[in-house]
């Protein structure tokens, strides 16, 4: 056979295997969105209990039957059916699927389950790098791994920095007044970041405390992969990226992913840019409440998949926000709030009037809504994005991990809201929403409107996340001819 009628290699197969939480399925989902828009066959690897989910609140099985290549796969996290999965338990997910899920994911590849008659076997990994055990595996099976952190680069490099914080004397904390103590090893950030802004697993007293090694050795061992996949963009973390950079040469800054897609995909019809990934049925009824109401007028609260408040938080925020004056949007997730609830009559009254609440709603297309004036957020980091996408100010309350460098970006460096991190009372939550949407309102929607247009110049054709993604599918081609 001469060359010319040589048929084309087929597609490379990659296997993408996110930490099964919401916040981390979300964005891997749209990476694998766009992998299979660029021809690259996929399969997912859901835990059974997200998939589950996945399944009965969103349209993901019939959305993804136009890529012929993509496949769901589950696999177990080991914990049970009823486990709430939520932030003040997150070292029982990592627990569980390093001691049920590692060996189970290993089982699944070595078994081959993993191919069929229409596609190669598996040629790449990408794993979420907060999982790095799958490294261990791919290496032992001779598949490349490329890891994805679905964190800030700017979180990614404060873990990284850790050893380097610890060996200055910088870390551990020795208590509640040693916070505001500025830091000067993480490399970059001395101009802003303090204790208290390090992701929470590092503020603590003890070295040796579990959460501290998880991420400190997690972040470490992603230098062992391929390359290192993070959901954001030149324009925001120009610096950190570039510092980054300096240990993990092959980085592919590719977000924002939601806008990413929304950009690959602007050529199909109406019915097919909704791409909800959410792990909650979505109460669409709060898009009607929201097209009654004034422009910029409303404040859209919402504490993520993962936050559990006390019952003393929710009562003070829900004051802080029938004080305000404002009309507000609030997504209350089922089970979030712990202790004994008794809700005065005048809140009820207050909100009544001028308020909205849903168990949870459809963020992306609540924040790109006009009525929407500023967003009061737990500055988990796909909230973030959507928020500067949508050109929405915030107030960040950050509950826990990543979330408390993030707000201190918003604040003290973007300059695109208020970090209100360790205060919770209805005094103060008032005096923050006045400033966002009354005192400092133009200020902070100039800055937003900006790094909103920079977004989305990044994922339009030739800018910095959209050329990323080229370079990182060309490399999954190269992967794939190696093997
Ligand atoms: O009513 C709601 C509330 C949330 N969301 C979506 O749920 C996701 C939530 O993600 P994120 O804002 O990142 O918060 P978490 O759910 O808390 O995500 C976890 O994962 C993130 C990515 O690693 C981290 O930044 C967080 O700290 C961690 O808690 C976002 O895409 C939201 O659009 C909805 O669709 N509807």
């Amino acid at each position: 056979m001469d060359q010319l009628s040589l048929p084309p290699p087929p597609p490379p197969h990659v296997l993408i295997f996110p930490l099964p939480v919401q916040g981390h399925v979300n964005c891997m989902l749209k990476l694998a969105e766009l992998l299979s828009l660029a021809g690259i066959h996929v399969t997912f690897l859901n835990s059974d209990y997200i998939h589950r989910r996945l399944l009965c609140y969103t349209d993901a099985q019939s959305r993804f039957k136009r890529y012929p290549g993509f496949h769901f796969e589950t696999i177990s996290d080991g914990l049970p059916a009823d486990h709430p999965r939520s932030g003040d338990r997150v070292m029982e997910i990592f627990d569980s699927i390093k001691a049920i899920t590692k060996p189970r994911f290993r089982e699944m590849l070595m078994s081959g389950r993993l191919n069929d008659e229409t596609r190669r076997p598996v040629t790449c990994i990408i794993a979420d790098g907060i999982m790095c055990f799958t490294i261990d595996v791919a290496k032992e099976l001779g598949i490349p791994v490329v890891c994805f952190r679905t964190v800030s680069a700017s979180c990614f490099w404060a873990f990284f920095c850790v050893p380097k914080l610890i060996e200055a004397g910088e870390l551990p904390c020795k208590g509640e007044e040693d916070m505001d103590r500025p830091l000067q090893n993480v490399t970059g950030m001395e101009s802003f970041l303090r204790l208290r802004d390090l992701p929470s697993f590092c503020r603590v007293r003890d070295l040796n405390d579990q959460a501290l090694q998880v991420v400190m050795s997690e972040t470490q061992q992603t230098t062992q992969a391929n390359g290192l996949i993070l959901n954001t963009f030149e324009d925001l973390e120009e610096s950190t990226l570039a510092q980054i950079r300096t240990h993990i040469p092959k980085l592919y800054p590719i977000g924002p992913l939601h806008a990413h897609l929304k950009a690959r995909t602007a050529f199909e019809p109406e019915s097919l840019l909704r791409s909800s990934n959410s792990l909650w049925e979505e109460d669409q009824s709060c898009m009607g409440w929201l097209d009654d109401q004034p422009l910029n007028s409303v404040i859209y609260v919402s504490f993520g998949s993962m936050t559990i408040l006390t019952r003393d938080q929710l009562i003070e925020f829900w004051y802080g926000l029938v004080n305000c004056g404002k009309p507000f949007l609030w997504v209350i997730r089922p089970n979030s709030v712990s202790g004994e609830l008794q809700i005065p009559a005048e809140l009820l009254e207050g909100t009544k009037e001028r308020g909205y609440m849903v168990a949870w709603a459809p963020q992306e297309e609540v924040l790109s809504h006009p009525a929407i004036g500023g967003f009061l957020t737990h500055s988990g980091w796909n909230s973030t994005l959507e928020s500067i996408v949508s050109g929405v100010p915030m107030i960040c309350w950050p509950y826990y991990a990543d979330q408390q460098v993030n707000s201190r970006l918003v604040g003290e460096v973007w300059k695109i809201g208020m970090d209100m991190k360790d205060t919770c009372d209805r005094v103060m939550v008032e005096k923050m929403i006045g400033n966002l949407m009354e005192v400092r309102r133009d200020e902070f929607f100039r800055s937003a409107n900006q790094m909103a247009k920079l977004a989305r110049r990044s994922v339009g054709e030739g800018g910095s996340s959209y050329c990323s993604l080229d370079r990182l599918i060309e490399d999954i081609k190269l992967m794939s001819h190696d093997k």
